[in-house]
C-alpha cells in the first residue's frame, strides 16, 4: 500500500473531495485504515474502523456514519469511545450541519451494549463501561448537528436508544425489530435512558414500550412513535438525506439555540 502522510492526504483531499461526493476514502498504513474526510480546515476521523465516514455533499454539510461492528454493532466500549469523538469533532466544525447514523451491516443498525462485556467483570468495569455508552448517547442527543438514524436492521436496547437519540428516525421496512427490551435481558431501565423515551415517545407511551419491553416491527415502531417513517430498504438512506436537507435548511443559529433549549432539561441527567 502507498504511504501517505496526513499532509498529504489532505492536500489531496482538499484538491479531489469536492469532485468525490458521497464516497469514503480509506487512507494508508501510517494512518491505521482510518477513515478521514476533510472539511476544508478540519480533519474528521473516527481513529478506527468501527464507524465509517461518508461525506456526502461537495460542501461538506451532510456526514453519514455507518457503525461497523460486526456482527451485530454491539457497542464495545472502543465503538462507544469512537463515536463520541467523532460526533464532537463534527459538532466543531463549523462546516458541518447534519448527520445521518447507520450501520454496514445488512440486517442489523444495532444490537446495543455489549453483552459480554458485561460478563465476569468488576463492578468498577461494569460502570466505566456503562459511562462510555452514557457518554456517546449524551453527545449525540445534544450535538448541535440536525441528525437522522437510518435504522437498516434491528435496533435493539441500546441500538434502539442510539436512535432515540437522533432528531428523526426512519425504519426500512423488513423483518426487524426496534424496541427496549432491557427489563427482559434483566437490566433496570436507567433514569436518564427513560428520560430519552419520554423525550421521544410521550411519558404514556414511553413506560408502555419501556414496562413491556416489548420488540416491535418497523409497522408497530411507527404506531408507538419509536420511528417516523418507514420506508422501503432501497429508499432508506436517500428519505434520510431528504428529511436532513430539510432540517438544516432552517437557519443554522436559531435551531441550534432551540435544540439546545428544547434539550437542556435532560441535561441534569448527564455524567
Ligand atoms: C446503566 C446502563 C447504561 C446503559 C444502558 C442502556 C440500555 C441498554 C441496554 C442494552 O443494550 S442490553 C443489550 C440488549 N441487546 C439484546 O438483547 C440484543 C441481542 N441480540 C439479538 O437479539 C440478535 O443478535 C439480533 C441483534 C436481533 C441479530 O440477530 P441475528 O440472528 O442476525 O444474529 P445472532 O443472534 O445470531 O447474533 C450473532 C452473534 O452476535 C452475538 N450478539 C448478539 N447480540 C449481542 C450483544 N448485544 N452483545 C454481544 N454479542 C451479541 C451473538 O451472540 C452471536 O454471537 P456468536 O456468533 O458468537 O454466537
Amino acid at each position: 500500500m502507498v504511504k501517505v502522510n496526513v499532509d498529504m492526504a489532505s492536500s489531496f483531499i482538499r484538491a479531489v473531495l469536492p469532485r468525490l461526493a458521497c464516497r469514503h476514502l480509506k487512507i494508508g498504513n501510517n494512518c491505521n485504515g482510518r477513515y478521514l474526510y476533510g472539511c476544508n480546515k478540519r480533519w474528521v476521523s473516527s481513529g478506527s474502523d468501527l464507524v465509517q465516514v461518508e461525506q456526502d455533499d461537495s460542501d461538506n454539510e451532510i456526514v453519514v456514519l455507518k457503525m461497523n461492528v460486526k456482527p451485530v454493532n454491539a457497542c464495545t466500549a472502543e465503538f462507544n469511545n469512537a463515536m463520541t469523538k467523532l460526533i464532537k469533532d463534527l459538532d466543531a466544525d463549523e462546516q458541518s450541519k447534519g448527520l445521518i447514523l447507520t450501520s454496514t451491516l445488512p440486517n442489523v443498525f444495532s444490537a446495543g451494549l455489549q453483552l459480554t462485556a458485561l460478563h465476569g467483570k468488576s463492578y468498577d468495569e461494569i460502570k466505566e463501561y456503562f459511562s462510555t455508552f452514557q457518554t456517546m448517547a449524551h453527545t449525540l442527543f445534544t450535538s448541535r448537528l440536525a441528525t437522522v438514524a437510518a435504522i437498516n436492521g434491528h435496533a435493539i436496547a441500546g441500538g434502539c436508544v442510539i436512535a432515540l437519540c437522533c432528531e428523526y428516525r426512519v425504519m426500512a421496512e423488513g423483518k426487524f425489530h426496534n424496541g427496549l427490551n432491557e427489563v427482559i435481558v434483566g437490566i433496570p431501565m436507567p433514569a436518564w435512558v427513560s428520560a430519552y423515551t419520554v423525550y421521544a415517545l410521550g411519558t404514556n407511551t414511553a413506560e408502555k414500550v419501556i414496562l413491556s419491553g416489548k420488540k416491535h416491527t418497523p409497522r408497530e415502531a411507527l404506531q408507538v412513535g419509536l420511528v417516523d417513517q418507514v420506508v422501503p430498504p432501497d429508499d432508506l438512506i436517500q428519505v434520510s438525506k431528504n428529511i436532513l436537507s430539510d432540517l438544516i435548511k432552517v437557519g443554522d443559529y436559531p435551531r441550534r439555540l432551540s435544540k439546545e433549549r428544547l434539550r437542556k432539561e435532560l441535561l441534569m441527567f448527564s455524567l
